[in-house]
Parts: structure tokens; sequence; C-alpha cells
């Protein structure tokens, strides 16, 4: 029981689970996969279920008195109750959309959650071999060789934003609202890219603004907002709050339902 771990030290132990789930999607991606669809019509996939267990397993095992709430684990009903003010975000596979399609934006996200406030969080992109990490201290890219080891790391941080701002957006699930609050700034440069990637993008100062007016889960976004805020952003609610995690947040909605939002670098 390493209870005693600086959350330093915890995101060094969700670096290596996060690269070993990664390798194990990449194997599934290989060998070839058939995709399933869930309760709420979302696919899911092999991988999905063995970089869960990855990451479950070793969370599980070194932090046995942290809960971990995990996308899979969800959606088959199985969360944890009373997860207190210390736990785990983990979705193994986000962007699973993209990763059926053949794309190469989907990542693994482990985020740790300590009173309502994302601490800790990484991001793995195994397609990408591009690994990110942060904490209180500072945010890390960290590319990682073809058998998915992490190399040197590069700290990142956001930018300064200078015009034109670049708004990143949902490839897959856009939504009217996001439409126009993009439209609000005249001039704006739109990207899209699939997953938490947005947030690396904000983190490592190639982009100003991720506005998210459409449904998302908090393991979804926990680990990448960990990492923004790590890297000198930060993400709001909609009336400016900083933006905060924990079961029963959203009213009307599920245990673990995000609000919209709107990540952001640093604003001039
Ligand atoms: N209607 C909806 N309900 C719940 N989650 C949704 C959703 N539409 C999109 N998402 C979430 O958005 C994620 C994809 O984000 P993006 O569109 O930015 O790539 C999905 O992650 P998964 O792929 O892990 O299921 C999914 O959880
Ligand atoms: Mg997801």
């Amino acid at each position: 029981m390493l209870d005693h771990d600086t959350d330093a030290e915890i995101l060094k132990f969700c670096e290596q689970l996060a690269l070993d789930a990664g390798r194990r999607i990449m194997e599934i991606v290989h060998e070839g996969f058939s995709a399933e669809l869930k309760m709420d019509s979302s696919p899911v996939t092999l991988a999905d279920r063995e970089a869960e267990r990855i990451i479950l397993e070793g969370l599980r095992s070194r932090y046995p008195q942290i809960p971990v709430v995990a996308e899979e684990e969800a959606a088959a009903g199985r969360e944890p109750q009373n997860v207190g003010s210390v736990f785990f975000l983990v979705d193994p596979l986000d962007g699973t959309r993209e990763f059926v399609r053949g794309g190469d934006d989907y990542t693994v996200n482990i985020g740790l959650v300590r009173a309502g406030v994302p601490v800790a969080g990484v991001i793995y992109a195994p397609a990408r071999f591009a690994l990110y990490s942060g904490a209180e201290g500072g945010a890390w890219e960290i590319p990682a060789d073809a058998q998915h080891v992490a190399k040197d790391r590069r700290a990142i941080q956001v930018r300064s934003a200078t015009e034109p701002l670049k708004i990143v957006a949902s490839r897959s699930h856009n939504t009217p609202e996001t439409d126009e609050f993009i439209a609000r700034y005249k001039g704006a440069e739109r990207m899209t890219v699939g997953s938490s990637l947005k947030f690396c993008l904000l983190a490592s100062g190639q982009a100003d603004l991720y506005p998210r007016m459409g449904r998302t889960m908090q393991w979804d976004t926990a680990a990448g907002d960990a990492i923004l805020r790590a890297a000198g952003g930060i993400t709001r609610e909609l009336d400016g709050a900083p933006y905060r995690y924990g079961p029963g947040l959203t009213p009307g909605d599920e245990d673990f339902a995000n609000r919209h939002f709107i990540a952001e670098g640093r604003l001039a």
C-alpha cells in the first residue's frame, strides 16, 4: 500500500501503465478486431477492454486505497460507490470511433482527482507514439519508441494567444452551440482532432481554446485537463469558474457526466 507516494510518483507509475496499455492496443490493431455497440450505441472493442484491464490491475495493486472510475466498468454498471475526495478517472481508449475508423487520434487516459481538482494526468496516443503527462511541477511531451518505451521528456506549456486564435473542436461530435461559440471569435482558425489530444494541443502551445458544448464524460477529460493545468492553462465552467470533477455534479445527468466547458490555453 503506497499511500505515501507523491503525485509526481503516482504520475510516473501512470505513465508506465499508459504505455503498457497502448502497446496492447497496437497489438490488437495488428491482429485485427471488430467493434460492438454499447447500450448508448457507442462502439467498444477488445482494445478498450484489454487496455482498461491493464490499467485497473496496475492501479488497484499499487494504490488499493484509491477508487478508480473507469469507462468500461461504468458502462457495465460497476462504478465504485462513494469515491470520496481522491480517485482516478480512466478512459482506456478515448476516440474509439476514430480508432474503429482507422485514424490515429485515439488515446489512453488516466487522471487523478483531489477534492474536485484534476491534479495529475497522463495521455498516451499509441499510434502516434506520443505520451503527455502533467502534475504540479510541470507538463511534458514524451516521445515513445517503436516498442512503446518512453524516450527523453520535453517540458511543454501553453502559449500566449496571438491572432488569429486557434480553436480546437471535436472531429466526430460537433454541435450547433460549438459552431456559435467559435463564430464569436472573428477570424479564428478551427482545428479538429479526435479524443483528448485536443487538450494536448492547448497544453503544448499549438492552440488556444477548446469549447465542448456537447456531451462527454469525466474520464474523457480529467487527464487532459490535469495536463493543461500543469502547462499553465485551465478548464472552466461556462460561467467562468474552474471546472470540477466528482460524482453527481451535473444536475439531471448520470454520475461522472460532464457539463459543457471551455478549456483555455493562456489568453493574452
Ligand atoms: N452523446 C455522448 N454521450 C456520451 N459521451 C459522448 C457523447 N458524444 C461523445 N462522447 C464522448 O466523446 C468522446 C470522443 O470525443 P471526441 O469527439 O472529442 O473525439 C467519446 O469517448 P470514447 O471514444 O472513449 O467513447 C465519448 O465518451
Ligand atoms: Mg472517452
